[in-house]
């Protein structure tokens, strides 16, 4: 038995020392103590309504919709358009933006590669719990490395987590320039700038790839579309 994660078993019937019963169903629990990272003497707490009640509730399945690409190509414009359209569908999202959880739960992470890898790590852990709750989770960092990508894909069932790649071409990124970070890249006045002097390492199995088709960016309706496609075809906007 793992000790990290199997925290609690249930046994039909029979008395057992150490166990707590529960009278109405006599099923009986044995609380097993575990330890997981730097937590000693810790219990798993297991609740009665589940992810399967919340879900039915919700009338939608739990996933993580991971948008991630360079700076300027889009993963804002599209978490903002797909939660917009999940909620004209009466579907519930939560979008996990990594400027906005940089003013608040990681404020105290720069854009040092293991400040990054720390970022990504707190939105997957964070995105699992969302999931759980029964949410359209969207998370739209650029997540760079793609080992911290699969490190928060692992943290789900496989098929809950869907990967959304902005292929956008960096002179695409650098003209937009919405924030004038780039310029202020290229002169030097920021350092290690994804794209610039620091590495975006692309997706090698993405759920869904967002690219121009000639030279034309999709709108953020076809993008969101596109999404939208994906979630109902396997079934995540039913209960
Ligand atoms: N050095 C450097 N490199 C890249 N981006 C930078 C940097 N410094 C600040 N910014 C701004 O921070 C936003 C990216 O935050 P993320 O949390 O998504 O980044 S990461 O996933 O941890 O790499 C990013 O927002 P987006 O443009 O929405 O991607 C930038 O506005
Ligand atoms: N599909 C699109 N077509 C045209 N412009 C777009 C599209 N998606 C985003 N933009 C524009 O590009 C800029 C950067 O988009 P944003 O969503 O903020 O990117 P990111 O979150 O990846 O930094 C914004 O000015 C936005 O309006």
């Amino acid at each position: 038995m793992s000790m990290g994660h199997l925290a609690v078993i249930r046994v039909k019937l029979g008395k057992w020392n150490g166990m707590e019963s529960d009278q109405s169903s006599r099923i009986f629990q044995v609380r097993v103590m575990s330890a997981v990272g730097k937590s000693t003497n810790i219990f798993w707490q297991e609740c009665s309504v589940g992810k399967l009640d919340r879900q039915k509730l919700l009338k939608q399945k739990g996933c993580v919709v991971w948008i991630t690409g360079l700076s300027g190509s889009g993963k804002s414009t599209l978490a903002c358009t797909l939660s917009r359209e999940l909620y004209s569908k009466g579907k519930l999202s939560y979008i996990l933006d990594g400027d906005n959880v940089r003013h608040g739960l990681n404020k105290d992470l720069g854009f040092k590669a293991e400040d990054r890898a720390e970022n990504i790590r707190r939105v997957g852990e964070v995105a699992k719990l969302f999931a759980d709750a029964g949410l359209i989770c969207i998370a739209s960092l650029i997540s760079p490395y793609r080992k911290d990508r699969d490190a928060c894909r692992a943290l789900l069932p496989d098929s809950n987590f869907i990967e959304v790649f902005m292929n956008m071409p960096l002179a695409v990124c650098e003209a937009r320039d919405s924030k004038g970070l780039y310029k202020l890249a290229r002169a030097g006045k920021i350092k290690g700038f994804t794209g610039i002097d620091d590495p975006y390492e692309p997706p090698l199995n993405c759920e869904i790839e967002i690219q121009e088709k000639g030279s034309v960016c999709p709108t953020p309706g076809d993008m969101a579309g596109e999404v939208v496609s994906y979630l109902e075809e396997k079934g995540y906007l039913q209960p």
